[in-house]
């Protein structure tokens, strides 16, 4: 088996008194989408940034493409879109996707990238008078346009319509089909759920969980339903079999948990008409990486 396209072990950054990454492991394997999820400030930025070159570790080791994330051979193999700017703000987007396609020995088609991208209608407009989104797809266009191995994609969808977002996961798929080693982070854990082979979660700078989506989110199912707020759910406990648990969160949105089956569907309906209110909604799912993400990072704001 190859080598992962990154490896990071044991990784440590500190900015003055902060630890920002605090001995970080994780790996990220070519032809897959490896996305990494953490709260603000978890770290992931700083993770990407030291495999990017950009930003020296304290600490641990980083093996990008089996080299050192500073090895200049690297520029020409590996694409980054970074969170904001790195465009010139007075140079017109084809102009600088023309410009930055000539460092590239077989790059991909500046024009066609743009169309792809929705962009072509804004090929001369100037960065700084593109829209926030604009810019961003412009970023993305700038990581790939030289058929790397490997990409690093900060937030790419941040702020992008939804029409945007369709066509950045898109391109993120071909490139993993085409075997690029895609590195992303994201909030959005729909996206992570979509698009990701591989999801590490982050938190305080540490890895807090990982694997494939399905196996984070795992086999079992849950019970939803919407009704009034404030339900006391103590008496609808002692009527489910044991082992199961039952929540609101947030207000109104109720969640059961256990062997959700038959009866444990006529219990919660029992309840639910003896409190004389109608379930709405009702659903069985599965728990979602969001809930995941919550339950192993908290609810309180950073
Ligand atoms: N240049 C810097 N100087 C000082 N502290 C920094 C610097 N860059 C980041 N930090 C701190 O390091 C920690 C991790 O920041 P980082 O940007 O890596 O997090 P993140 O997970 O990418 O967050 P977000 O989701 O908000 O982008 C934070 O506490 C942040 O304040």
């Amino acid at each position: 088996m190859s080598s992962p396209a990154v490896e990071v072990i044991e990784l440590v950054k500190r900015y003055g008194g902060t630890t920002a990454v605090d001995g970080l492991t994780l790996a990220a394997e070519r032809g897959a989408v490896t996305a990494i999820l953490g709260p603000n400030g978890a770290g992931k930025t700083s993770t990407l940034e030291i495999c990017e070159g950009f930003r020296r570790a304290d600490g641990g080791t980083v093996r990008v493409l089996g080299a050192d994330p500073g090895d200049s051979s690297l520029r020409a193999r590996v694409g980054v879109m970074p969170q904001a700017g790195g465009v010139p703000p007075a140079m017109r987007c084809a102009e600088w996707l023309r410009l930055m396609s000539r460092f590239h020995a077989a790059p991909l088609d500046p024009a066609a990238l743009l169309a792809r991208l929705g962009l072509a209608e804004h090929a001369r407009t100037p960065y700084r008078r593109m829209s926030g989104g604009q810019q961003q797809r412009l970023s993305l266009a700038g990581a790939v346009i030289g058929r790397p191995e490997l990409v690093f994609l900060d937030e790419p969808t941040a702020g992008l319509d939804p029409q945007a977002r369709r066509a950045c996961w898109e391109l993120v798929t071909d490139l993993r089909a085409a075997g690029v080693a895609v590195v992303l982070t994201t909030h959005y854990m729909d996206e992570a759920e979509r698009l990701a082979d591989h999801v590490v979660i982050i938190d305080r700078g540490r890895v807090v969980a990982e694997g494939s989506p399905a196996t984070l989110t795992g086999a079992e199912r849950q019970l939803r339903f919407r009704a009034r707020p404030g339900l006391t759910l103590e008496e609808l406990l002692s009527a489910l079999p044991a082992g199961s648990a039952a929540k609101e969160s947030p207000a109104g949105h109720y969640i059961i948990e256990g062997h959700v089956g038959p009866e444990l569907l006529a219990t919660v309906t029992a309840w639910c008409a003896s409190e004389g209110v109608t379930a709405d909604d009702l659903s069985i799912e599965r728990r979602t990486l969001e809930d995941i993400f919550l339950e192993l990072t908290g609810r309180e704001l950073r």
